[in-house]
């Protein structure tokens, strides 16, 4: 059976509104079966860089401890900025060795401590999950970039450009296609997939609840239909569910339709 393990992780955001991801956390958590969910306590304070380009990076260290002890098998994790994917798997059952990433995001997530306009390590987190960036957050060992299927992909700073070349892109219309995610996760040899969704690769017509909206989005219905076939040819090893931050409780209701949709598709 499935386990939904609640991430209220806001460290890694660069938004200054990131505490809001603790209301969206909350928020999805409160429509989750209660026996299936488990909601982790994320340390309350900022936290220090460290001497690194990571912002709150000892926080997010911290977070990650918690995430190891509370990982199992099947895991939907809730997040929390869009890093706590690493987390989960740098503590996955199995370990990624016959993994294969799916990262829906309109962000590439691809800096550097060297190359990230912010420091926040959302920003940094497919980067770390290919095993590059701050040692003590990259994955070791990393997932290799042939492994990796990005969706929705569009907002990339100037250097993340050149660092895309080498994973499957799979654009919002390319999903009209349903089996475009599937086909190119069984490309890649993988025998398990992890689906990572940061709900900005939404269009903000679907959900207005993110601190970065990027035009031209996918929609709920393609990105749940994708996943669904997805599911049928490779086995799902877990998912994520990140960056949801709504503004008000009542945007939040407005919201949680296309949420439950996703989760629906993931769990
Ligand atoms: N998944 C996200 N919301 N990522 C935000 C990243 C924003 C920007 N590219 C940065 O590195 O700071």
């Amino acid at each position: 059976m499935v386990r939904f393990l609640v991430v209220p992780q806001w460290q890694g955001s660069p938004a200054t509104r990131a505490m809001l991801l603790i209301d969206g956390a909350t928020a999805i958590a409160g429509d989750l079966p209660r026996a299936a969910t488990t909601v982790l306590e994320v340390p309350v304070e900022a936290g220090e860089s460290l001497g690194t380009g990571v912002r709150r990076l000892s926080s997010l260290l911290r977070t990650r401890e918690v995430v190891a002890e509370a990982m199992s098998a099947d895991t939907v994790v809730i997040g929390g900025d869009c890093s706590v994917t690493v987390a989960a798997l740098a503590a996955l059952p199995g370990g990624t060795d016959d993994l294969a990433i799916v990262w829906c995001d309109a962000h590439a997530d691809m800096n550097t401590p060297e190359t990230s306009p912010s420091g926040a390590f959302s920003g940094m987190a497919l980067r770390a999950v290919l095993g590059e960036g701050e040692p003590q957050l990259a994955l070791s060992p990393g997932i290799p970039r042939d492994r990796v299927v990005a969706v929705g992909m569009r907002n990339l700073d100037d250097d993340e450009v050149s660092q895309v070349e080498g994973l499957t892109s799979i654009s919002a219309s390319d999903l009209d296609s349903v089996d475009a995610v599937a086909d190119a996760v069984v490309a890649t040899g993988a025998g398990r997939v992890w689906v990572h969704i940061d709900v900005d690769v939404l269009d903000p017509s679907e959900l207005s609840g993110v601190s970065d909206a990027a035009p031209f989005g996918v929609t709920t219905a393609a990105l749940s239909a994708a996943i669904r076939r997805l599911r049928e040819r490779v086995p799902l090893a877990g998912a994520t569910i990140s960056g949801f931050a709504p503004r008000t409780p009542a945007d939040a209701v407005d919201d949680l339709g296309a949420l439950l949709r996703l989760i629906g598709a993931i769990a």
